[in-house]
């Protein structure tokens, strides 16, 4: 039985889970779309991959509802699993095998007939842009080819939603930008993608709406574009002083912005125009040792939702 609205892909209400006597996700409100790219932003510990096992079905909620594809997952798992893609946080591919083999294994254990496998490996390969190591082993891949790969063998079943835990952790830059670009290329063909992150540059990059998760809460919900709106200014004037100056600064700078936040290292000062503070700053004798004007982030809705940076 499919759900009423055929396009909400995740319907969750008060959804709870609890380890023993620790609540690890207390009680949110999740609604994810058709074709869109959904985002759980927060740091280590927020509750993300809780929340995601339980929407991959592998993983009984403790309490609330929820709806994934319309089923129920206590009752109609295997059905969803079989419509889901999966990328876990840690890479679980058969190392022994090479590319194609990886996919070909994958491919039989959804049922596929065999014409069926290896022309879907071929394709998935040439996304996951692997053709030329179709023959090599895992083991001799490095590790964005692997998270690639792991992507590529999630849509072996051409899943109607794709599950991707933390896709791009411990990878380099390059290698994280290769991935993003793919996972663009997928958004075009219309597969809904749920995400979980603690990096704010993913979730600004790849989330058309996110919810940003702190402590098993959902603390704000929007696209990244209306969460910095609602919660930080247009721009961000940083200040770093020399040793011992930043803790007199603080209130010589207080009016120069609407909100100041003091960090360990630096001042961030809040304002519409970073440029005019900073000759302010300037004309009252300030003299940091550096300073910066950049546009609000993520990472600034997450500062001022949480009182704690993401990256620490
Ligand atoms: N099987 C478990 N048993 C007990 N506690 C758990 C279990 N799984 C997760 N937790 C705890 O639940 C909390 C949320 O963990 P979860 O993995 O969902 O967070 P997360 O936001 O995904 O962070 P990470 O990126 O580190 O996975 C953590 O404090 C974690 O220690």
């Amino acid at each position: 039985m499919h759900g009423v609205d055929d396009d909400v892909m995740v319907e969750a209400k008060a959804l709870a889970k609890r380890f023993g006597e620790f609540e690890a996700v207390r009680g949110i409100d999740v609604h994810v779309r058709r074709g869109e790219a959904f985002g759980f932003l927060g740091p280590n510990g927020a509750g993300k991959s809780s929340t995601m096992r339980m929407i991959a079905s592998v993983s009984p909620r403790s309490d609330g509802e929820l709806k994934v594809l319309g089923m129920d997952p206590d009752r109609e798992g295997p059905r969803i699993r079989a419509r889901l893609g999966v990328v876990p946080q840690q890479d679980n591919l058969d190392t022994e095998l090479t590319v194609r083999q990886n996919l070909h294994v994958y491919g039989r254990y959804f049922g596929l007939s065999r014409a069926r496998v290896r022309a879907k490996a071929e394709e998935l390969m040439e996304f996951a842009q692997l053709t030329d190591r179709a023959d090599d082993e895992v083991d001799s891949l490095s590790g964005g080819m692997k998270r690639r790969l792991t992507i590529a063998r999630s849509l072996v079943n051409d899943p109607d939603l794709l599950l991707l835990d933390e896709p791009t952790t411990g990878l380099d830059p390059q290698a994280r930008h290769l991935l993003w670009d793919r996972l663009f290329r997928l958004k075009t063909t219309g597969v809904t993608l749920i995400i979980t992150t603690h990096y704010m540059d993913e979730a600004e990059q790849l989330c058309d709406r996110l919810v940003v998760m702190d402590g098993g809460r959902i603390a704000a919900e929007g696209s990244p574009s209306e969460l910095i709106a609602r919660y930080s200014t247009r721009e961000v004037l940083e200040l770093r002083f020399p040793p011992g100056e930043q803790e007199p600064a603080v209130e010589r700078v207080t009016d120069l912005a609407e909100r100041v936040e003091v960090l360990p290292d630096r001042l961030l000062l809040y304002t519409a125009a970073g440029e005019a503070a900073l000759e302010q700053a300037h004309a009252r004798g300030l003299r940091p040792a550096s300073s910066l004007v950049r546009r609000s982030t993520l990472e600034d809705v997450f500062l001022r939702l949480t009182g704690r940076s993401l990256v620490e």
